[in-house]
């Protein structure tokens, strides 16, 4: 079964463009739950332009299903906050400061022995980490040697590609996938999926636990409403 976790950093941006409380993003993340979510994702950033650290205590009270919060763990709050918080899963994000968003995975060949120590750090603590990584088999098999449990393979170029050839879009995260299933880990997979790229995603990534969805979730929400479109998204991860 794969999971869909969904990212809420979008109605927090909404949020904070009024700096009062609507949308309301506990009641969003309860929401979504209650619609079929089977996980709640945050991503902090330093900045708190949309996820504020408070707002990842606040969630954790009420998040029952499971709770992702994904981040560079070497910047602002983040570790400090995670490891109070303690969520299901932390997924590591090497964000660099001022990105508009996410926009690489991991070099986990060069950052090997730092991200071994971090990871340590959440395993000791009961937390599942996930490494954030571009669809590349050695990056692939040198996140294992971190003794991460799951990557999470960033599907920014998959979605960019797949309106021109979608056999040609998901040739390289194949063969990550194949290369996480010899080594062992688990595998994620989020950015930028969404209703037009997913089922071919899931139809032909084995072994995929889990896709993050945010942007274009919450866009379609403004058309179809959040619960249709929390239930358009699990049909496109059925059969
Ligand atoms: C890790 C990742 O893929 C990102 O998509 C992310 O969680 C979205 O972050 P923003 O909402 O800040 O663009
Ligand atoms: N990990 C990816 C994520 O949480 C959401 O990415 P996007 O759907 O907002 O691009």
């Amino acid at each position: 079964m794969t999971k869909l976790s969904v990212n809420i950093n979008k109605i927090a941006t909404l949020r904070n463009s009024r700096g009062g409380n609507i949308p309301d993003l506990v009641k969003t993340a309860i929401d979504c739950e209650i619609f079929g979510a089977q996980g709640i994702t945050v991503h902090p950033r330093p900045d708190e332009r949309h996820i504020k650290y408070q707002d990842v205590f606040d969630l954790k009270k009420v998040v029952k299903t499971e709770f992702n919060i994904e981040g560079n763990p070497t910047e602002g709050r983040f570790q400090e906050v995670v490891l109070a918080v303690k969520p299901e899963q932390v997924t590591l994000v090497p964000d660099e400061l001022g990105a508009i968003t996410s926009n690489a995975g991991w070099d986990t060949i060069t950052h090997k022995s730092k991200l071994r120590e971090i990871v340590n750090i959440y395993k000791s603590e009961g937390i599942r980490v996930s490494i954030f990584v571009d669809a590349n088999p050695e990056m692939v098999e040198a996140a294992a040697e971190t003794g991460t449990d799951r990557i999470e393979l960033y599907t920014e170029s998959y979605a960019a590609e797949y309106a021109e050839s979608p056999e040609k879009a998901i040739e390289n995260f194949i063969k990550a996938a194949e290369m996480a299933q010899k080594v062992g880990l688990g595998i994620n997979a989020g950015h930028d999926l969404s209703l037009e790229n997913l089922a071919y995603f899931y139809k032909n990534i084995p072994g995929l636990l889990e896709v993050s969805i945010g942007h274009a979730l919450i866009s379609d929400a403004l058309y179809y409403g959040l619960e249709n479109t929390i239930q358009l998204y699990l049909r496109q991860l059925e059969g």
